[in-house]
């Protein structure tokens, strides 16, 4: 099983420590040659904006969108999470449109711009430690979407088939449960 985590910007070197420690084989991803062999790809936080210029100047927009829609799976977390979406809140377009979620940026409230909590994630764990650094959540997920977690009434945690999506960054505690869900869904997609 062979991850790729995409290296424009972002928490890229704990994303790939924590996929090895769950036994993947995990690359950073800089080109989009390199999506090639890859079988999942993780999207990590960041800044959308940024990451999504960084994305077209690259080309990775048309190759991230071929590599979803070849049913390869897809784990985008926080920022991540706003390029998979195919709606945000306030906005009349999107960055990738892989995923059938709408977001909100930004979610959380000034004074809790950076918190850490302990959740329920279905499937996943019933104690998982969710950091939200300047986090979105989701709105509404798509007919086929399932929702995983939620905080606050928001959802945090999603899935629609074989893309997933989180509003917290997973990559940075030592839990590597949710990206052991994530390898899960890359085994039962591949053939
Ligand atoms: N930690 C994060 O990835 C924050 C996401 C950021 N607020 C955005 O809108 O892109």
């Amino acid at each position: 099983m062979k991850i790729g985590v995409l290296a424009l910007q972002g928490a890229v070197v704990e994303h790939v420590r924590m996929l090895e420690e769950a036994g993947a084989t995990a690359v950073s991803v800089k080109k989009v040659e390199e999506l090639d062999d890859l079988d999942g790809l993780v999207i990590p936080g960041g800044e959308s904006t940024t990451i999504s210029k960084l994305m077209h100047k690259y080309g990775f927009i048309e190759a991230i969108r071929e590599f979803g829609e070849a049913k390869k799976p897809i784990f985008g977390t926080c920022a991540g999470a706003i390029l998979l979406a195919n709606r945000i809140n306030g906005q009349d377009d999107f960055h990738l449109g892989l995923m059938d979620i709408k977001v909100e940026r930004n979610a959380f409230g000034r004074q809790k711009d950076s918190f850490e909590v302990e959740m329920p994630v279905a499937g996943v764990a019933a104690d998982y430690p969710a950091v939200f650094i300047r986090a979105p959540y989701v709105m509404e997920v798509g007919e086929n979407g399932q929702v995983l977690a939620k905080y606050e009434e928001k959802i945090v945690v999603a899935r629609d088939g074989h893309y997933l999506a989180a509003a917290f960054h997973p990559e940075l505690t030592d839990d590597i449960r949710l990206h052991k869900y994530f390898l899960d869904m890359v085994k039962e997609y591949h053939s």
